[in-house]
This record gives C-alpha cells, sequence and structure tokens, in this order.
C-alpha cells in the first residue's frame, strides 16, 4: 500500500432519508491505487455511502475531501469530472449496442473528444477486443460486468465504486468480475469494492470496513479481518 496522501479522505459522514438516518460518522482514508472492501448486512448503508460519495445523495453531516476537492460540494456529473465512477447495482451496459459501440458511448457520454482510451480497454480486456462487433446482450453476465468496467475505464477515473458487480453472477462470471477489478487496480484505479462475497472482497483489497445499521462496526487492515470477526459482524451466510 502507498503512503502517499489520502486520495479519498472521509470523515464523520452522515446521511438522512427525510427522518431516517442511514449513515453515522462514518470515516475512513483511501490511499491512491488501493482498494477498501465495503461489507455488511442488508440495509447496513452500503449503497448509500456510495450513492453519497458519487454525489447522487446529498450529506447531513461530516466531510469527504477527493483529490484534494471537497466531494459533498460536487454535482455528480462534476464528481465523475473529478475521476471518481461509481459502478451501480446492475450491468449497466446497453444489450442491443455491439462491444465497441457500449464503449464509444461511454466516451460521448462525458464529452471527451476521442482518445485512446478504446484501444487500452480492449488492451486490458482482451476478451472484448475478440467480441467488439457482437451485441452486449449475448455476453455472459461476468463479461457484461467487465464491459461495464471497462466503460467506467474510457474516461480514465482514479477511483471506481463497484456496487454488488458480483450479485447473482455464476462463480465462473464471479471470477470475471474480480480479475477485471484486478486489472483495473493494475492499472493505477483505485476501488472501493461493496460486496456480498466478504472473504473475497477482503483477499482482494487492502483494508475494510464493515457496516453495521449505518455506523462502522470495524475498519482495518484486509488481512486482520480473520474469520472470528465476519462471523461476529456478518453472521454466518455473509462470510463466504
Ligand atoms: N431512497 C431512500 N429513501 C428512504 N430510505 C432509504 C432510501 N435508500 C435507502 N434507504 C434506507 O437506508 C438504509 C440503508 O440502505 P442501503 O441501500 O444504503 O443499504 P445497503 O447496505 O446497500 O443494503 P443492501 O445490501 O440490501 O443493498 C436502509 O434502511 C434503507 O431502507
Amino acid at each position: 500500500m502507498s503512503t502517499d496522501a489520502p486520495l479519498l479522505r472521509v470523515k464523520d459522514l452522515a446521511v438522512r432519508y427525510g427522518s431516517a438516518q442511514a449513515l453515522f460518522d462514518v470515516s475512513f482514508d483511501l490511499s491512491p491505487n488501493s482498494a477498501l472492501a465495503v461489507l455488511g448486512p442488508n440495509g447496513a448503508g452500503k449503497t448509500t455511502l456510495a450513492r453519497t460519495l458519487s454525489g447522487l445523495v446529498p450529506s447531513c453531516g461530516g466531510s469527504a475531501e477527493f483529490a484534494g476537492q471537497d466531494l459533498l460540494k460536487l454535482t455528480a456529473p462534476r464528481v465523475r469530472r473529478a475521476g471518481l465512477l461509481h459502478l451501480p447495482e446492475g450491468r449497466g451496459v446497453f444489450p442491443g449496442l455491439t462491444v465497441q459501440e457500449n464503449l464509444r458511448m461511454a466516451l460521448t457520454a462525458d464529452k471527451q473528444a476521442r482518445n485512446p482510451g478504446l484501444e487500452r480497454a480492449f488492451e486490458i480486456f482482451p476478451v472484448l477486443a475478440e467480441r467488439r462487433r457482437q451485441p452486449a446482450g449475448t455476453l455472459s453476465g461476468g463479461e457484461q460486468q467487465m464491459l461495464s468496467l471497462a466503460r467506467a475505464l474510457m474516461v480514465s477515473p482514479r477511483l471506481v465504486i463497484a456496487d454488488e458487480m458480483s450479485l447473482g453472477l455464476s462463480p465462473k462470471a464471479v471470477d470475471i468480475v474480480f480479475a477485471s477489478l484486478a486489472r483495473a487496480r493494475d492499472n493505477g484505479v483505485s476501488v472501493i469494492m461493496i460486496e456480498q462475497f466478504a472473504r473475497r472482497a477482503l483477499d482482494f483489497a487492502d483494508q475494510g470496513l464493515i457496516l453495521h445499521r449505518g455506523r462502522s462496526s470495524w475498519s482495518g487492515p484486509a488481512q486482520e479481518a480473520g474469520e472470528e470477526l465476519l462471523h461476529r459482524y456478518l453472521g454466518g451466510a455473509a462470510a463466504a
């Protein structure tokens, strides 16, 4: 892990939906080129954290500084432009368009000029190069997630928040998702991974954060999260 100043520094973050508070005083730092696994049972506040950092849900307290900018003041498009990309749950690809068209659209959506992004995406994910003329809907579930990630990488983000990318996928497809995220990391992208597969996510990540009812119940180096700790905070089912 890097010793540089944090890429993202979240301090005492609080979020409400009306009168219901979904996050209470959540704090963590993320170093450049590192990965954080965010774990927790249903309703713990994981997606709320992702949506708040990406400018989709307002905070009601605390701070979040990303690459020197006050993230909580930015609109969602500005957060993207600052280099933080949120991959929401679900596949996020256009099934009727080809792989190549899906990738090109990622660029026009962000109004960037033609750039070497397409060739870079094919270099990182050779499978997509082989299937560039194939409709995205005919890819396997894991490959669609790979395409979704490749679309995100087209605009060279510094941080990707991957929300439950492996949800509902076969074990083989989950392998593809993890390998794809590892490739993104190898290419200098930091990752916040929200995952149901706690053990795998912690094996992937440098740091772990466990949320419970909107509060941080544990955070620390990922390798320190042993089986006993996972059972205590997540229960048997979530410790896969
Ligand atoms: N738009 C909303 N309006 C009101 N309450 C919401 C809204 N979105 C989420 N919540 C509530 O906030 C809490 C946290 O939800 P969130 O979706 O962040 O949890 P999660 O950890 O991502 O759960 P899951 O693993 O089930 O996706 C829950 O109690 C949820 O009901």
